[in-house]
């Protein structure tokens, strides 16, 4: 684990063509340091590109993946990815991996964990070099929404036994997804959330926190910051394991109280990034609702929801 990793951050700002640099550079496991290159453009004025705590917004245009990628490639960096594949699910598995190895941290050292109830049913993908595919046999679920929730145990074993030997960051991804698009290292961060991509327009009080104050996810009308995408997470070890054992801790304590809550883990995510603000906030490029589905701050689709049957996917209503 990191728990030894001695974080230093700092933030320095400097202007060159209009192009605001700044960087945050943690001192990693070993020898390694960690370091998050943070250009963002301030001339994109449709939307913001920086929150109120200062973490930059990634949008189209707010940052050069070219410069970004040569300063990266410096370094040995190993990207853990973790998707679940459950029931009828195993269909999206291979889109998924093929469009990921077409766009998704090209050139960089990727290792996916594939959690199913049926590793017979994983097809063959050809990866790049430097990735790799472990696929992890999971007991079978009858509730979809006990499925999406039992994500963050095993997401928190997963870090804590497995990955601290290897990988330097990790994202936690849906399944039911494909890449269209760029998502490369300009994504890396200690703690990053993807702004959810029917409420990023959206006035607050609309955002469908959970509102029940019996809930450990409650969040009151009023308060929050972002409605952030339960389908895309991720960060460093450390802080992602952080976030994996409180949101699994937090739904223990709310099946406890026989409640659940309205949006299961992603509610639980939301308020744990209220409390804990992310480093680094993807624009819904990274987590799109539909590839044909358009929006006017939407230039590009990385990442996309595929449509499916909710009836006819889910093994429950
Ligand atoms: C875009 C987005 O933010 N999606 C979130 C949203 O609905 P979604 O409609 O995206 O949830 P979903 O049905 O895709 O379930 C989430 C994930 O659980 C897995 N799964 C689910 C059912 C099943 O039978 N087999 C299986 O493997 C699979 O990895 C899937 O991607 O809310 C869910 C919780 O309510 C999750 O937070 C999703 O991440
Ligand atoms: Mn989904």
């Amino acid at each position: 684990m990191h728990s030894v990793r001695q974080s230093l951050e700092f933030y320095i700002l400097s202007f060159r063509q209009n192009v605001v640099f700044s960087f945050e550079i943690g001192l990693g496991q070993g020898t390694k340091v960690l370091v998050d290159f943070q250009p963002y453009n301030i001339n994109r004025t449709d939307v913001a590109s920086v929150t109120s705590w200062s973490a930059p917004i990634l949008w189209e245009g707010t940052f050069d993946p070219i410069l970004i990628d040569s300063i990266y490639k410096q370094q040995n960096l190993m990207i853990a990815t973790t998707v679940f594949a459950l029931g009828k699910y195993t269909r999206f598995v291979k889109d998924f991996l093929e469009s990921a190895e077409q766009h998704y941290f090209v050139g960089f050292r990727v290792h996916y964990y594939l959690f199913t109830d049926q590793p017979e049913s994983v097809p063959e993908v050809k990866m790049g070099e430097n990735r790799s595919l472990t696929v992890r046999k999971v007991q079978s679920l009858n509730r979809w929404q006990d499925i999406s929730m039992g994500r963050m145990e095993k997401l928190e074993k997963l870090i804590e036994n497995e990955l601290a030997s290897e990988a330097d960051y990790i994202f936690c991804l849906d399944i039911d997804t494909k890449f269209y698009g760029h998502w490369g290292v300009e994504s890396l961060g200690r703690l990053v959330g993807v702004i959810h991509p029917w409420f990023f327009d959206a006035p607050r009080d609309r955002f469908t926190y959970e509102r029940r104050p019996e809930s450990q996810a409650y969040i009151p009308v009023g308060e929050g910051d972002y409605y952030y995408a339960g389908a895309a997470f991720g960060g460093s070890l450390e802080d992602v394991h952080h976030l994996t054992k409180t949101c699994r801790e937090q739904l223990h304590i709310d099946a406890a109280n026989s409640i659940e809550a309205a949006w299961q883990e992603e509610s639980h995510l939301n308020k744990y990034f209220l409390l804990n603000k992310p480093s680094k906030l993807l624009s819904p490029e990274y987590m799109w609702r539909d590839i044909n589905e358009s929006a006017a701050q939407i230039k590009v689709i990385r990442f996309s929801n595929v449509a499916k049957n909710y009836a006819e996917v889910r093994p429950n209503p």
